[in-house]
């Protein structure tokens, strides 16, 4: 199979995008998904007829007796007559009889009786007054926010019909990855699985698991194997060592892409798994393997594609045949080479906030630029 363009590779991967399937999930995994089916109120808020102020709930005309106390969360205990009052909390249930609540800032309590002016229905929330039971509040294909969720909590949900975000399981390999503390000599901290729950997340996908597995071709064939996701990320392995097991274990996987024009990031493979999942083979070094992603992971993910146009403000140079990736940050007369971009080093990338792609041969002129989460 001959290496691809990165144009073409990038459309490839966009044109495999996975698509959302509606699925029951947890709210706390539902962030950033769109609702399935409309959001409907299973209870009405407030659930009953409460109060809104601290205060004195009262009966009738001024003076009123104080005949008891009622908190948030207690029950209203007997209704109230002409003249009586009980104390009340916000919140907390008003008794039946009830004409208004009367905070105490404008109350005049003294020795068991409580005196003030009490507009009729004043600081009560009635039943259903802020959300009737059964309303529709949102629409299928709403984004689930923060305070979907909390809405959707307030109206009795523990789950949402969502169009689930696409999984993605996430394999690390190399026997000379360590994943905590300071790597030994010839160790290598892993670089790329912090780096990736974010950019997945971002790219409008989830990290659905994730494994470290040794170098060999066994380790990756059962790991491949047991996987349960959309898509299944390979990091390492992907290039032609003694210890690249990728392309060994792919056996009966339809291999889509096998190397891009690109760099860094060239030995990247996009393959279609027997049961159908997609298999992205990240190259293990750092920089490569962000270059990769972007290039066929964001696209599979329903990420943003296309980037602004803008003139480079700094030397670059281009490579006669492949496309580059140049960590920029965006300035005044053009974007501005962060340097530090060797593929080995996510420090450019760090300080960038896009990529420049700098096409073969380019000889000036304006250049896409993809933006970095
Ligand atoms: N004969 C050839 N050798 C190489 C080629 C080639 O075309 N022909 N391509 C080079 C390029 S470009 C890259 S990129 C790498 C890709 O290698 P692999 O994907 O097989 O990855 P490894 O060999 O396992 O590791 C490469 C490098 O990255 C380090 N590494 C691996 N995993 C991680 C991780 N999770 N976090 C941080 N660093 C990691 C690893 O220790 C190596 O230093 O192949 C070149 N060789
Ligand atoms: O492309 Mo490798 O991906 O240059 O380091």
């Amino acid at each position: 199979m001959t290496t691809l363009s990165w144009e073409r590779a990038r459309d490839l991967a966009a044109a495999l995008a996975c698509v959302p399937a509606p699925a029951d999930l947890p709210l706390s995994e539902a962030y950033g998904c769109r609702l399935a089916e409309p959001l409907r109120a299973l209870v009405p808020v407030p659930g009953t007829d409460v109060s809104a102020m601290d205060g004195y709930a009262v009966c009738g005309p001024p003076p009123w007796r104080v005949t008891g106390r009622v908190l948030a969360g207690g029950v209203p205990g007997q209704g109230l007559s002409g003249g009586e009052a009980v104390e009340i909390a916000t919140g907390a249930p008003v008794p039946e009889g009830t004409w208004s609540v009367l905070p105490y800032e404008v109350a005049d309590a003294a020795d068991g009786w409580v005196k003030g002016v009490a507009a009729r229905g004043r600081h009560v929330r009635f039943r259903g007054e802020d959300v009737p039971a059964g309303a529709e509040v949102l629409g299928a294909g709403s984004v689930v926010t923060p305070a979907v969720l909390g809405l959707a909590a307030a109206l009795g949900h523990d789950r949402l019909r969502v169009l689930a975000k696409p999984a993605v399981s996430v394999l690390v390999t190399g026997d000379e990855v360590v994943f905590d503390g300071l790597p030994a000599p010839g160790r290598v901290r892993d670089a790329i699985g912090p780096m990736l729950p974010g950019l997945v997340a971002w790219a409008g996908g989830r990290v659905s698991g994730s494994a470290r597995l040794p170098d060999g071709a066994g380790a990756l064939r059962d790991a491949l194997a047991q996987v349960e996701a959309d898509v299944v990320v390979v990091c390492g392995a992907s290039s032609k060592g003694p210890a690249d097991h990728l392309r060994a274990v792919l056996g009966d996987a339809e291999v889509l892409i096998d190397g891009v024009a690109v760099r860094p990031g060239h030995p990247q493979i996009l393959a279609r798994l027997a049961g159908g999942a997609l298999l992205v083979g990240l190259p293990g070094n750092p920089f490569a393997a962000l270059g990769a992603a972007v290039t066929l992971l964001v696209p599979i993910l329903g990420g943003p594609r296309r980037g602004e146009m803008s003139a480079l403000a700094g030397a670059v140079s281009a490579h006669p045949r492949d496309t580059r990736l140049v960590p920029v940050r965006r300035g005044e007369n053009g974007a501005v080479p962060m340097g530090h971009d060797r593929p080995g080093s996510l420090w450019g990338a760090a300080l960038a906030e896009a990529l420049a792609v700098v096409p073969p041969g380019w000889e000036g002129g304006q250049v896409e630029l993809i933006e970095l989460p």
